[in-house]
């Protein structure tokens, strides 16, 4: 089997789990092979029945009385075994599995492994895994891989596939240079993918993690360097100059622009007039104020006789960025246009012509803004967020007929600037580090759950000030099914906290984009005072009138995240407060927050989280907004991110570097990379 064969090839995968493959991005082997643990189980020693307690995992060793029971259940028919527990029954109970009844046999021993929890009632341990004595002793004391997973794709179909793919792959073949992997000390590739997996012992497992991460960051580096070579030699084929709208726009805002918004500005100007493409990061805290700079380009541009397009994350920041720039922009004469998934069909053609006869100046949209249908006339500006960066393959699409358009690619991602300098080594970077001088620092507390009538009583005095506020109720059991019915039950218990006259609305991830449409805007035109939330409304989200941001099981996000959501507050002149409710009673979960109650900074927060985390944590709190690596982490692997992109600099100077088989092995993985990064995945 080759490495690039279709996954398919392997056995046991059919078209239907092909499909669910897909939706982890997995195509092929070699995808198969990059999908990394998470974390890893260690299977400790079986115990009795007994034994067993709620909540925790346990091996439980249990010889069958009977045969397992039956119940065909109205939706979920399930096969059960019940034993003598802890002062109670316990139950195994496996749904949707019903051949089990045959291959379970009444005073055979077994060993089930699961979760307790209480159902119904009743301590129960639901789909567990099925080992005999021998298979089990087997299983004892080694590493178990856990994969993230989705539905319908579970942890041992994974590991299946994985060890059939691993023995028949042949990996023997190496594409890291030989002189790197001694200098770095750098484990096989074929070993370090055996010991990802599978690991002998935690030792073993990291020095295959090493080897991964150094592969990744060097790929990426060499990726980032063709793509700046690239960029670097693009000519500027829309020269553009500066014009006095621009000025008149500054001096129609109602704030002053801050220095550091001035010279960015000034910076972007400088590109756009040279001889070669702009390719800048405007990297900024949140509520720094990107989005006038972002304005100025787009002005800029059209008064230049050009097109500009922005490219939003989410459908509502799409039409909040429509609004704005409709509103500061009009009064010159510019025309701005629309453009989303969810438009109906006459719209949206609408919104075609009118890029395609440049009877639109500014175009404002979602991902629709790079599909094959939009034609732009002449695109000279494209304005984008981190998460959505281009890779080469997509500039030039974008480019259609016409030549490749400045980048300005908008960022919050607080990071230090040597790393900066590594990640974003194709782009100028611009850094907005100051606040509007007005803005007053945001009030935080951390409490616990007793505190929230006193947190309600909070909010609506603010409300009866004018003032609005946001709610973020978490997801339940991380399981999206859940989350809808969460925020539709929490809301209920918030209307019924605050007075009738308070409009309370709630938004989520699974309505329609219509409604979330129109529940933004109502809260922007603050006709909604209460906004209960899931965390939709993490990134962009600009109501300057809100100034309570309260997030119930803080604990629960990531700092960076928490930083996030905070930035929806505190955008005007009012005083704004943010409430982080702490649900759990650890002390490391307190430390967490206090982080933030101490700095409204987040570079502060940023570098304070890494420590908390310990740079021994591999698989720590997913980290908000910063580009996601499969394996390495640019904080705790940050000396590796180093040394990788620095090899990877002086690689690619040496000439002629594809010569041997390593070196097309590495050509092959690089071009792959691109490809991917082509359709927004890392670059
Ligand atoms: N110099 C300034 N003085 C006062 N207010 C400003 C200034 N610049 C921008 N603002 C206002 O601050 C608010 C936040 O700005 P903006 O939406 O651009 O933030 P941002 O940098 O995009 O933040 P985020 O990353 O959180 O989306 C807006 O309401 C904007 O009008």
């Amino acid at each position: 089997m080759e490495l690039y064969s279709d996954i398919a090839q392997l056995k046991g995968v059919g078209e239907k789990t092909r499909q669910m493959l897909a939706r982890l991005n997995i195509f092929t082997v070699a995808d198969l092979l990059e999908y990394y643990p998470r974390n890893y189980d260690i299977y400790g020693e079986p115990v009795f029945p007994e034994q067993v307690e709620e909540g925790k995992t346990a091996a439980v060793v249990c010889t069958l009385s009977g045969p397992p029971a039956v119940s065909r259940g109205r939706t979920t028919p399930s096969v059960s075994v019940k034993t003598r527990g802890p002062g109670r029954m316990l139950y195994m109970t496996w749904y949707h599995m019903p051949y089990l009844k045959n291959t379970l046999k009444a005073g055979e021993t077994y060993i089930f492994r699961g979760t307790a929890k209480v159902r119904r009632g009743s301590l129960t341990i639901e789909q567990p895994e099925i080992f005999t004595p021998e298979e089990y002793k087997q299983k004892q004391n080694a590493m178990q891989p856990v994969y993230p997973l989705t539905e319908g794709v579970s942890n041992k179909l994974i590991s299946r596939l994985m060890a059939q793919a691993l023995e028949n792959v042949d990996l023997s073949r190496e594409f890291l240079p030989e002189d790197l992997r001694k200098k770095y000390k750098l484990a096989e590739y074929n070993y370090a993918l055996w010991q990802i997996h599978f690991p002998k012992d935690w030792n073993s497992m990291l020095a295959a993690r090493r080897r991964l991460v150094f592969d990744e960051f060097f790929i990426f580096s060499l990726a980032l360097g063709q793509i700046r070579q690239h960029t670097c030699q693009t000519p500027n084929h829309y020269v553009m100059e500066s014009c006095s709208e621009c000025d008149a726009l500054i001096a129609s805002l109602p704030y002053d622009l801050t220095s550091a918004q001035l010279r960015t500005w000034d910076q972007i100007q400088a590109d756009m007039a040279s001889p070669v493409v702009m390719n800048r990061l405007i990297q900024g805290d949140v509520g720094s104020g990107k989005t006038i700079v972002a304005a100025l380009a787009l002005l800029q541009t059209a008064k230049n006789g050009y097109q500009g397009c922005i490219m939003a994350p989410t459908e509502v920041l799409a039409r909040q960025h429509y609004e704005t720039f409709q509103k500061l922009l009009e009064p010159f004469g510019v025309t701005t246009v629309l453009l989303t998934g969810s438009m109906g069909a006459r719209e949206r053609r609408a919104s075609y012509e009118a890029i395609a006869g440049h009877g639109a100046d500014i175009i404002v949209g979602t991902h629709a803004l790079i599909q094959e249908a939009v034609n732009y006339d002449c695109l000279g500006l494209v304005v984008t967020d981190e998460q959505h960066r281009f890779g080469v393959s997509q500039r030039e699409s974008l480019a259609g007929k016409g030549q490749t358009p400045h980048i300005l690619v908008m960022s919050a991602t607080p990071i230090p600037r040597t790393l900066a300098l590594i990640l974003y080594g194709d782009l100028d970077i611009s850094v907005i580090d100051e606040l509007p001088a007005k803005r007053l620092p945001i009030k935080n507390c951390v409490v616990g759950k007793k505190y929230r009538a006193t947190a309600y009583r909070f909010i609506e005095k603010e409300v009866a000030q004018g003032h609005q506020a946001y709610i973020i109720c978490p997801m339940v059991e991380e399981s999206e099914m859940m989350d809808g019915e969460n925020v539709v039950d929490y809301t209920k218990i918030v209307r019924e906290s605050l007075p009738d006259s308070v409009t309370v609305e709630y938004l989520h991830g699974k309505q329609k984009p219509k409604e979330k449409n129109r529940i933004m805007e109502d809260f922007a035109l603050g006709k909604i005072q209460v906004l209960v939330s899931t965390t939709v409304v993490e990134v962009g989200v600009n109501v300057p009138n809100a100034t309570v941001m309260m997030i119930e099981d803080a604990q629960r996000f990531g700092l960076a995240q928490l930083h996030q959501l905070r930035g929806r507050v505190g955008r005007g002149d009012a005083q704004s407060y943010c409430i982080f409710v702490n649900t759990s009673d650890k002390p490391q979960a307190q430390r967490r927050l206090e982080v933030l109650v101490r700095s409204n900074d987040g570079f502060y927060i940023a570098g304070e989280d890494l420590k908390l985390r310990g740079p021994g944590d591999l698989f720590g709190l997913k980290q908000s907004g910063i580009m996601e690596f499969k394996i390495g982490d640019i904080f705790n692997d940050m000396d590796l991110l180093k040394e990788a992109s620095k090899s990877a600099r002086e690689f690619a100077e040496e000439k002629d570097w594809t010569g041997d088989s390593a070196g097309q092995e590495l050509k092959k993985r690089l071009e792959r990379y691109m490809d991917r990064a082509g359709d927004g995945l890392v670059l």
